[in-house]
C-alpha cells in the first residue's frame, strides 16, 4: 500500500453533505489535521463553515462525526440567518438521522474572538470545554473564520513585528494541532487573499503548493499571511471565482451588440496542497441549501 492511501485509510473524515465534493476531496474534511480555505470575500468560505457544522453532527454511518462543532468567528456580526436557512434544509433532508426534536443550530457553539491573543486565550481553555461538554455531542470540529482577520491591523511590517506576527503563527498552529490530535478534531480555518503587483518573479514567483498563481475575478491573488503562515495548515483548498458573461434571449442585460446578456458567477475549489489529494479542481455552486459540486459532461 503506498503511503498517500494509507492515510485515507486511517483518517476519518466530515462529510460536506455532497456526494460530488465529498469524491472530490477523498471523503471531506480530515480529522486531526488543519485544513485552510483561502479565497476572496463572496466566495463562499463562510457558507461551507456552515455547512461542514451542521453536517458534523451526522452519524459516522453518514459520513459524519457524531460530533457538534465548536465556530470561532473573527468577522462580525455572525451570520444566524444563514445558519438558521441552512439547518432547515439540513433538517428535512436528514431527519431520519438527527434526534427528532433536536435543533441542529444548537449542536454549534458560537464563539467571537477579536484578536489573536483571546484566540490563544480561548484555545487555552478549549480542552477542557471539550472534556466537559462529553455528555452531549462531543466537539469534533473546529472551525475559525477568518484566521486573516485577527491580523489585518495589528501588527506593522517592521521585522521586529513581523517576527512576533509569525511566532503567533506557530503557538496557534501548534495548539490547534495537539488539540487535533487529541480529540481527533478537523480543524477548518479560511484566509482571505491578497492582490498580487507586479512581475510573476522572485518573492512574487514563489510557488507554495500545486498551483503557481491562483486567480480569482481575474486578478491574480496570493493567500494572506504569507509563507510562514502557509507552513502551519496541512492542507490549502483555493476558492475562485469568474464572472461570464452569456448572451441570452431573457437574460438581464442588454450586451454591446444589442442582444442580452446574462451574468454567471463560475466558481472552482482548487487543491493548492494536501497530502492526501493530488492537484485537481472542481466546479461548484452556491445554493440556499449550501454548496455543491457540479460534474461537467465530457465533450
Ligand atoms: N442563500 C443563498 N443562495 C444563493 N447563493 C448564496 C446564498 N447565500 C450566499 N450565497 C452566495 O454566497 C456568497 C457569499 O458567500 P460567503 O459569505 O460564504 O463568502 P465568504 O467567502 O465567506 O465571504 P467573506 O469573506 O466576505 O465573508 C455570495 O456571494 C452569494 O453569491
Amino acid at each position: 500500500m503506498i503511503p498517500q492511501n494509507l492515510l485515507q485509510v486511517t483518517t476519518q473524515k466530515c462529510t460536506t453533505g455532497c456526494p460530488i465534493l465529498d469524491r472530490f476531496l477523498h471523503g471531506g474534511i480530515p480529522c486531526d489535521s488543519i485544513t485552510e480555505i483561502v479565497a476572496e470575500s463572496g466566495s463562499g468560505k463562510t457558507q461551507i463553515c456552515l455547512q461542514l457544522s451542521l453536517r458534523a453532527q451526522l452519524p459516522v454511518s453518514h459520513g459524519g462525526l457524531s460530533a457538534s462543532a465548536l465556530y470561532l468567528h473573527t468577522e462580525f456580526p455572525f451570520p444566524f440567518r444563514r445558519l438558521h436557512q441552512l439547518s432547515l434544509s439540513f433538517r428535512s433532508s436528514n431527519a431520519r438521522h438527527l434526534p427528532s426534536n433536536d435543533n441542529p443550530c444548537d449542536g454549534i457553539y458560537v464563539q467571537s474572538v477579536h484578536s489573536a491573543d483571546e484566540l490563544l486565550d480561548i484555545m487555552s481553555k478549549t480542552e477542557s470545554f471539550i472534556e466537559s461538554s462529553k455528555a452531549q455531542l462531543p466537539v469534533r470540529l473546529v472551525v475559525i473564520d477568518s484566521i486573516a482577520a485577527l491580523f489585518r491591523s495589528e501588527f506593522d511590517n517592521t521585522p521586529v513585528e513581523l517576527k512576533r506576527r509569525s511566532s503567533l503563527f506557530f503557538k496557534i498552529s501548534s495548539m490547534l494541532k495537539a488539540l487535533a490530535r487529541r480529540f481527533n478534531l478537523a480543524v477548518l480555518l479560511t484566509n482571505q487573499v491578497v492582490d498580487m503587483v507586479g512581475p510573476n518573479e522572485g518573492i512574487n514567483g514563489l510557488r507554495i503548493g500545486n498551483l503557481g498563481s491562483l486567480y480569482t475575478s481575474g486578478r491574480r491573488v496570493c493567500p494572506a499571511l504569507g509563507l510562514a503562515w502557509a507552513n502551519c495548515v496541512n492542507s490549502r483548498l483555493f476558492l475562485s471565482r469568474h464572472e461570464e458573461a452569456n448572451s441570452e434571449e431573457n437574460g438581464k442585460l442588454i450586451g454591446e451588440s444589442g442582444g442580452f446578456v446574462c451574468q454567471q458567477t463560475r466558481r472552482k475549489l482548487h487543491v493548492v496542497f494536501a497530502p492526501h489529494l493530488p492537484e485537481s479542481s472542481c466546479e461548484f455552486v452556491i445554493t440556499r441549501e449550501g454548496l455543491f459540486g457540479v460534474e461537467i459532461a465530457a465533450c
